[in-house]
C-alpha cells in the first residue's frame, strides 16, 4: 500500500523528462521513467520507497566528465543512453509501505546512493566503499536530472524550510565535508586548495570554518579566484599560468602564504599538473588530499613524496555526511547562498550545461529547476 498526497494532483503537471548523454557525447532532454501516471497512482513503490518531485539539481564537474569524456576512470563508463545528475532536492509525493519518517509534502535532499547494506563496507559504516552501490548518475544507474524519481526513503533527508537549491548543495557540501574530515584539517593549519570550482570553493568555506590559516587557493581562471576572494576575503589567491612548472607554482604559493608551507593541500581539480603543484607545496610530514578525479594514470614526483614524508590520500564520494551538512547550513556555520549563479528550467537543460562549461559565463554552480512537476 502506498499513500498519496492530494495536494499534488494538478492538471498542469507535465510528463517525466530526463537529461541524457551517450557514448557519442550527445546531450538531450527526453521522456524518462517513472511515468507521470505511475507517480500519480503511487504505482510500483516497493516497501521503503518514495516518489519525489525533483525541484532543483546542480550540475557537478562529474556530470561534465560523463558528458565530455564519457567516463570517470576505467570503471565508470557511459555505454548507452544515460541520465545525468546527482545533486538534487525535491518534495515527497507518495510513500510506500513501511515508510514512517516521511510523508507526502516533506521537502527532502536526496542522497544519491543505494548501497547493499550487507557487505563489510556497509556494515562498518563506510557505505561509499560498497562494491554493489548503485550511485545515481554513475553509469549504468540513471541520475536525478528528471522531474520525478523513485528512491529509498532512507536516503531522502528532510531539509525543513531550507530552499531546494540549498538542499541540492548538500551533496557537494558532503564531498567537501568528507574531505576536510578525513584530511584532519585543524585550527591554525596552513592549507592550500587547488581549484576554485564548486568543490574547491565549498572546501574553502569548510577549511575557513574549521579555522585553517593561512589559506590559499589556485585556479587557471581569474574569475573563479575573484569569486573565492569575495566568498572568503582572507583567502590568498594564486593564478596558475600556462607553462609555469609545478615547482615554480609551489614556490610562489608558499611565498604568498607568508612562507608557511601547507600542512594539507586539498586537490580539487584532478589535473596532473595541479596534483604536482599540491605535492611540491606541501611541508615535510604534510598531506596531499585528492578530491578531484582525472586521468587513469598520472606521473607524480614519487621521490619528493618519499623524502618529504608526504601522505597521499583520496576521497571517494562520502558517507554519513548529510546530517552534519544539514546542521552546518541550518546553524549558519557554512553559507552556500552565493554559489548558485545561473538557473534554467529542465526543458532548457542543454543551455544549463553549456553555461556551466563556458568559463566566459562566470558560472559557478548552475541549477536546473523543475517548475512543471506535481506540487
Ligand atoms: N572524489 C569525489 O568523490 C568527487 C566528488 C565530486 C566531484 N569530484 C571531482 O572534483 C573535481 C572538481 O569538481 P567541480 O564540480 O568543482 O568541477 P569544476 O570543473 O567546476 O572545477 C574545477 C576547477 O579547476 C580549475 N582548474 C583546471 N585546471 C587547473 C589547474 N591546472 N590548476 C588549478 N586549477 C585548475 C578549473 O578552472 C575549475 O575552476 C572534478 O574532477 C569532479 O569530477 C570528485
Ligand atoms: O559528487 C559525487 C561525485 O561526483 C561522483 O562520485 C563521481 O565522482 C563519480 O561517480
Ligand atoms: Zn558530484
Ligand atoms: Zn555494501
Amino acid at each position: 500500500m502506498s499513500s498519496l498526497t492530494t495536494l499534488t494532483m494538478t492538471e498542469e503537471a507535465k510528463p517525466n523528462i530526463g537529461v541524457f548523454t551517450n557514448p557519442n557525447h550527445d546531450l538531450w532532454v527526453a521522456e524518462a521513467s517513472p511515468t507521470l501516471e505511475d507517480v500519480k497512482g503511487g504505482k510500483d513503490l516497493a516497501p521503503g520507497e518514495v516518489y519525489v518531485a525533483v525541484k532543483s539539481t546542480g550540475i557537478c564537474g562529474s556530470d561534465v566528465h560523463f558528458w565530455h569524456e564519457g567516463c570517470i576512470g576505467p570503471t565508470m563508463v557511459v555505454r548507452e543512453d544515460h541520465i545525468l545528475g546527482h545533486e538534487s532536492a525535491g518534495v515527497v509525493l507518495a510513500t510506500g509501505s513501511g515508510v514512517e519518517d516521511l510523508k507526502a509534502g516533506d521537502r527532502v535532499a536526496i542522497e544519491p546512493n543505494i548501497p547493499c547494506y550487507t557487505c563489510e563496507q556497509c556494515l562498518t559504516g563506510r557505505y561509499n566503499g560498497c562494491e554493489k552501490v548503485a550511485f545515481l548518475s554513475t553509469p549504468p544507474v540513471p541520475g536525478l536530472l528528471r522531474r520525478y524519481i523513485k528512491h529509498p526513503a532512507l536516503w531522502c533527508h528532510k531539509i525543513g524550510d531550507m530552499s531546494y537549491e540549498q538542499g541540492s548543495l548538500l551533496e557537494p557540501l558532503s564531498v567537501a565535508l568528507a574531505g576536510v574530515d578525513r584530511a584532519g584539517i585543524k585550527l591554525g593549519d596552513p592549507v592550500l586548495i587547488c581549484g576554485a570550482g564548486p568543490i574547491g570553493l565549498i572546501t574553502l568555506l569548510c577549511c575557513a570554518a574549521a579555522g585553517a590559516a593561512p589559506i590559499a587557493i589556485t585556479d587557471i581562471d581569474e574569475g573563479r579566484l575573484k569569486f573565492a576572494k569575495e566568498l572568503v576575503p582572507r583567502v590568498k589567491t594564486y593564478l596558475i599560468q600556462r607553462g609555469t612548472s609545478p615547482e615554480t607554482c609551489a614556490e610562489e604559493i608558499i611565498e604568498l602564504m607568508g612562507g608557511n608551507k601547507p600542512r594539507v593541500s586539498m586537490e580539487c581539480t584532478g589535473v596532473e599538473s595541479s596534483v604536482n603543484t599540491a605535492i611540491y607545496s606541501c611541508k615535510f610530514g604534510g598531506k596531499v588530499f585528492i578530491i578531484g578525479v582525472g586521468k587513469n594514470e598520472m606521473t607524480i614526483p614519487f621521490m619528493r613524496l618519499s623524502v618529504m614524508e608526504i601522505d597521499l590520500q583520496y576521497q571517494y564520494r562520502y558517507c554519513n555526511t548529510w546530517p552534519k551538512a544539514i546542521r552546518l547550513l541550518q546553524d549558519g556555520v557554512i553559507n552556500l547562498d552565493r554559489l548558485v549563479t545561473h538557473r534554467y528550467n529542465m526543458s532548457d537543460a542543454i543551455s544549463a550545461f553549456k553555461t556551466a562549461t563556458d568559463p566566459k559565463t562566470g558560472a559557478i554552480k548552475v541549477q536546473i529547476k523543475n517548475d512543471d512537476s506535481l506540487q
